[in-house]
């Protein structure tokens, strides 16, 4: 059991603090952050975390606990209505469940507009889309619209759009939740990859204990109503190459967030 136990999730705790990764410099800092629409009752209430610089972060709970709220904060689509929180200046690039491409633009279109945006020049967006589209492996499709892309290829082409916004931190809203469970797993592999190539610094929603710790180094468990940390683990080297000891770790996550929804069920 690796649970790292968050005591008072309402103060920021040293385990939250370190957490990030002593050793890295953090990327995102959220203090005692808390969320209400209008005059409803909390959505997220003290939130507290650290996310270093590079990491890939895995946000789990359960439904409506605020998880959207919480990136969309992060993004700076929308503002807390208590606490504070530090992220890049340079801000975030966001990739959804859908992939929300141009319909009319090709595979390429679609990422070289992303860098059109940026400013960058005709020649040079060009070779950047190839080399993008290429990252994700999807050279061979770049013409192709995305009504001619399966849903596994269109989330690539969102993923080398989401890159091709060079931001340092990249949010992930459950963007592999209406893919089979086999494009799920390839494009797992992909993510992997890619992250460790670019060094970006992730941050990924989703509902799956499984995907959580196949992708995350670190999975943090978000509460319901209101949302806030109540506990974290580390995914360790030993998770990742022993079947045994990952499933251990989905069980053991499992049992924790049937724990949160149960108590609201
Ligand atoms: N703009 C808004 N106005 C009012 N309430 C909102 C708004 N956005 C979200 N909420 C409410 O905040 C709560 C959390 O929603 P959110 O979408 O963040 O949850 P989630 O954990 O991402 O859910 P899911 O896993 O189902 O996508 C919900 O009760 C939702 O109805």
């Amino acid at each position: 059991m690796t649970e790292l136990l968050i005591a008072d999730a309402t103060t920021d705790t040293p385990s939250t603090r370190e957490a990030g990764g002593a050793n890295r410099a953090p990327a995102v800092v959220l203090e005692n952050l808390g969320k209400r629409f209008g005059d409803g009752a909390p959505v997220l209430d003290n939130v507290n975390a650290t996310v270093g610089q590079g990491e890939f972060v895995a946000l789990l709970g359960a439904s409506g606990c605020g998880k959207s709220t919480l990136l969309n904060i992060i993004s700076g689509l929308d503002v807390p209505s208590a606490g504070a929180l530090e992220v890049p200046e340079d801000g975030a690039a966001f990739m959804f469940q859908d992939s929300a491409l141009f319909p009319w633009l090709s595979a390429r279109g679609n990422v070289e507009l992303a860098l059109k945006l940026r400013g960058v020049g005709r020649a040079e967006r060009r070779i950047r889309a190839a080399e993008l589209l290429e990252l994700v492996n999807l050279s061979h499709s770049v013409a192709k619209r995305p009504h001619e892309l399966s849903g596994g290829m269109r989330q690539r082409v969102a993923l080398a759009r989401a890159l091709a916004q060079d931001k340092p931190l990249l949010l992930m809203d459950e963007p592999f939740a209406a893919l089979d469970a086999i494009t799920r797993d390839l494009l797992h592999n992909e993510l992997e990859r890619v992250w460790k190539e670019t060094g970006r610094t992730i941050i990924f929603v989703t509902h799956n204990v499984r995907e959580a710790v196949r992708l995350g180094q670190r999975v943090l468990l978000l509460s319901s109503r209101p949302g806030k940390v109540v506990a974290q683990w580390n995914v360790s080297d030993e998770h990742r190459t022993d079947a045994g000891a990952a499933g251990e770790l989905t069980a053991d996550i499992t049992a924790r967030l049937r724990q949160e929804i149960r108590k609201h069920a």
